[in-house]
């Protein structure tokens, strides 16, 4: 149809997701009507999101249900939504910790002792100090979403938190925006303000979140979901897998660095700020992120 290749492209891999989302769409739907017994023997025991929306879907009035079209939709949006973005976010973890060996160390160490060789339950994982320290740090200086934009739907005074000096010279404490612009919300500069995160605002420092937060962050009346942070966006169209992605990152972190030591590899990754960041080597845009990766030599073998 439309001779370019980047349109092309696009077309083919909407085309790999719908019919991915389709196949698993069918086999959840299947094992549903066969019953429990088929529903325990699939990936994710029935406990999974896709199963859970489509059970949900079924016991669900007649004027509530979704079409199945837009249960398909969904699934594109979770994936999109809730996979680029946890895989980052870890990925950047796990080069930071590669970056930042004896951090590596005291998380393991942490871990470590709190599980003894044994899968940490639920709440013994969600209270490992360090561990949240670092997913909260990372979170902060690297939120895989960067910027989302938005469009005023009618003329608005937006009031600037600090007076900025226009070129006149005057002092400015608001700005007009007319109905119909486009705005771009910095999420990653809120989270990087140095007005309210301190001079150290610009380094990755998980301490930070061991100690009381200083005033200047706690009375920022900053509107996100998360810890002050923007990262998630806050209001009514905030992420809505902001707990279950800090879980995942803390499970898979978890079971990882319990077997795992990671250090830098010598090719040189660049993370790329579109959408959802991602790291590459050079200027391929291929995601791809080289660590050394080897056995922890005190790992409990499984
Ligand atoms: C570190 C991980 C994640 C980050 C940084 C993140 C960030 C965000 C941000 C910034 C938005 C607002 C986007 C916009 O309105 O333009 C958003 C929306 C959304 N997120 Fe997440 N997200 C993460 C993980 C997840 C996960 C795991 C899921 C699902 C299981 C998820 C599902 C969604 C959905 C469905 C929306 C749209 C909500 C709406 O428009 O009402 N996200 N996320």
């Amino acid at each position: 149809m439309f001779p370019h290749k980047g349109v092309q492209q696009l077309k083919s891999i909407v085309g790999v997701m719908h019919e991915r989302s389709l196949e698993i769409f069918q086999l959840k739907k299947q094992a549903l009507e066969q019953g429990d017994e088929a529903v325990a023997h699939q990936v994710g025991e029935g406990k999974d999101i896709m199963s859970i929306l489509l059970k949900a879907n079924v016991e669900a009035s007649q004027e509530d249900k979704l079409p199945e079209e837009e249960i398909l939709a969904q699934m594109s949006t979770f994936i999109l939504a809730g996979m680029d973005t946890t895989s980052t976010a870890l990925s950047i973890t796990l080069t930071i910790l590669s970056q930042h060996p004896e951090v590596q160390e005291k998380l393991r160490n942490e871990i470590l002792e709190a599980s003894k060789g044994e899968p940490l339950e639920y709440d013994a994982l969600v209270s490992l100090p360090y561990l949240d320290a670092v997913c909260r740090e990372t979170l902060r200086l690297y939120a895989p979403v960067a910027q989302v934009f938005r469009e005023t739907r009618e003329d608005v005074v937006m009031p600037l938190s600090h007076p900025i000096r226009g070129v006149d010279g005057k002092t400015i404490h608001e700005i007009f925006v007319p109905k119909d612009t486009v705005v771009a919300v910095g999420l990653l500069a809120s989270n990087r303000n140095k007005a309210i995160w301190g001079e150290d605002a610009e380094e990755w420092k998980p301490e930070r979140w061991l100690s009381p937060l200083p005033g200047s962050v706690t009375g920022s009346k900053i509107p996100g979901i998360y810890s002050n942070l923007m990262t998630f966006l806050g209001g009514g169209r905030a992420c809505i897998g902001f707990k279950f992605s800090q879980l995942e990152m803390k499970v898979v972190l978890c079971l990882l660095l319990s077997k795992f030591t990671f250090a830098q590899s010598d090719k040189k990754v660049n993370w790329v700020l579109s959408g959802v960041r991602f790291p590459t080597v050079g200027n391929s845009p291929k995601p791809s992120m080289p660590l050394k990766v080897g056995l922890y030599k005190g790992a409990v073998p499984a």
